[in-house]
């Protein structure tokens, strides 16, 4: 099964297409990095993906949601299969750890405090921030805060997780924690789609690569992709 499916997809910014012709599909469980240069088009690829940009011409699928047909009313229902974690979503400031998370809860139709709470400690278990629940973000440092990101992002147990830059501004180690955090969510199941330009991570930990270059998206899986050093 795929969780993104994409057959000569366009995706557009306002009238400009940004890529053309882009098809790939991602199976469940897989795991893709994106890369490009600035500008190339990564983010606009994954806003598509998560219907915040509408699909300008082709067809694609995401965790069985057809994109080309998929009205306002349905897109909730199209990111609660979904983990996103992105630069420009980030956490509340002025609550804790534990709000932040059951904010996200709540708005995604759960209820029950116990059930809430339970689902709180696991997925900050999963992510190796049992103790932090009662904390403020403030007072953890930029890794932890990332997976607490990355926590929220888990609480809907999603098929796919879309990430944007999820290692920017974070120092090599704690970059490289990140990165064996997502690996070990990958081996559980969830298939991961991340945009990057960390190529010493790429290195690290190779895995299939698709590439935003001159207004296509070459894939590694069909041929060879050149990595800068
Ligand atoms: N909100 C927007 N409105 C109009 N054009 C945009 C918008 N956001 C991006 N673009 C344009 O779309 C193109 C692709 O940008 P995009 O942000 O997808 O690239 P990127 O590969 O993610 O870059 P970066 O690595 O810097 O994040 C660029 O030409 C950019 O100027």
């Amino acid at each position: 099964m795929s969780v993104i499916e994409l057959h000569d997809a366009y995706i557009m910014q306002d009238v400009n297409t940004v890529l053309q012709k882009v098809s790939f599909e991602l199976e469940k469980g897989e795991f893709a990095y994106l890369v490009g240069r600035t500008g190339s088009g990564k983010s606009s690829l994954l806003k598509t993906l998560y219907a915040d940009l509408p699909l300008g011409a082709g067809v694609g699928t995401v965790v069985g949601y057809p994109l080309q047909k998929l009205s306002l009313g349905k897109v909730p229902f199209l990111r609660r299969k979904l983990g996103i974690i992105f630069q420009d979503f980030q956490l509340l400031f002025d609550r804790t750890v534990a709000e932040n998370l059951t904010f996200v809860l709540r708005a995604t139709g759960w209820s029950g405090k116990a059930k809430i709470q339970q689902r709180i400690s696991e997925v900050l278990m999963r992510v190796g921030l049992a103790n932090s629940a009662a904390k403020m973000p403030h007072q953890l440092s930029g890794g932890e805060q990332q997976r607490v990101v990355i926590a929220r992002a888990l609480l809907n147990e999603p098929l796919l997780l879309l990430a944007d830059e999820p290692t920017g501004n974070l120092d090599p180690d704690v970059a490289d924690s990140i990165m064996r955090l997502f690996v070990e969510i990958n081996n559980s199941g969830t298939a991961v789609l991340m945009a990057t330009h960390n190529y010493q991570i790429i290195k690290q930990y190779p895995k299939r690569v698709l590439k935003c270059e001159n207004g296509q998206l070459l894939d590694s899986a069909r041929a060879s992709v050149v990595l800068p050093e």
